[in-house]
């Protein structure tokens, strides 16, 4: 931050103009026009049976959180059942008597990205710090599922952002990885959630998010390329401006 209050991101000049970028550390860079792919527009109504005024959001203004997801595991039980007996098992054997409730409840917990909100996780823990050196966290291990075939992809997340007055609690990146992660996904959309989730919580010159990424369906089905990683970026901001800021994060990513 310098003297006049502005961030470390103002004296970079524009390499063609942006119209949702601003470098004053008042300001920022606005978020509201980063289409976030995959996102509805307007919150749908669920039609699930206790679930009527509940709405189904993927945004980050209006987590999903219904009240009732636990309440559901007899209904998810019951559609498990019926998968095992459509692949022509036998679901009263002593092996998969309680298989139906075990897939139910691994099911919420690999959706329970659901449940939070990222006011929640965050819990506060936003300090006022005039720090403006980048800060990366990277290698974050993360395990969610591809909304296509409800196979799990994993792999590993770095965050850095360019401070502008507040930090985060570093614990709290790896928080939001678990938010976004944690439910039905395409890769894209899990990064660039997880960028502009940052961007909410403290407003910075900037922010960068990479995900490298193993899609199971690529591995055990399909293609069958069991080598193949898939990587993604958002860069907000400073840097998707800045070349060299740019640089400088992808460079602490790929230091060993
Ligand atoms: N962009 C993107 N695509 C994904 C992701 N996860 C899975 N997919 C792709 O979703 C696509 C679905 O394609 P479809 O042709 O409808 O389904 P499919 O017949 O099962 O496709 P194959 O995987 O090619 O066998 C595939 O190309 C998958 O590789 C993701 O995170 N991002
Ligand atoms: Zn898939």
């Amino acid at each position: 931050m310098t003297t006049n209050g502005e961030c470390r991101a103002n004296g970079i000049r524009k390499s063609k103009p942006r119209p949702i970028i601003s470098r004053s550390c008042s300001e920022n860079y606005e978020i509201n026009d980063v289409e976030v792919p995959g996102t509805p527009k307007t919150p749908r109504t669920s039609t699930t049976p206790g679930h009527e005024k509940c709405t189904f959001h993927h945004d980050l203004e209006l987590d999903h959180n219904p009240p009732t997801r636990e309440a559901m595991l007899p209904e998810m039980s019951r559609s498990y059942r019926l998968l095992l007996e459509s692949l022509g098992e036998n679901p009263d054997r002593p092996g998969l008597l309680k298989t139906p409730e075990r897939a139910a409840k691994a099911m919420l917990f690999f959706t329970k990205g659901y449940d939070q909100s990222l006011e929640e996780v965050l819990n506060d823990a936003i300090f006022d710090e005039d720090h403006d050196e980048m800060v990366v966290v990277k290698d974050i291990e993360m395990f969610s599922m591809c909304e296509h075939h409800l196979v799990p992809f994993y792999g590993k997340v770095s965050i850095g952002y360019l401070p502008c007055g507040k930090i985060l609690g570093l614990s709290k990146l790896a928080r939001i990885v678990e938010i976004y992660s944690r439910r039905l996904q395409v890769q894209e959309r899990l990064t660039k959630q997880i960028a502009v989730a940052v961007t909410k919580a403290v407003q910075p010159a900037g922010v960068a998010v990479v995900v490298e990424g193993v899609h199971m369906c690529m591995v055990m089905r399909g293609v069958q390329k069991i080598n193949s990683k898939t990587v993604t970026s958002t860069m907000l901001g400073v840097f998707r401006d800045d070349p060299k800021t740019r640089e400088e994060f992808l460079n602490l990513v790929h230091s060993k």
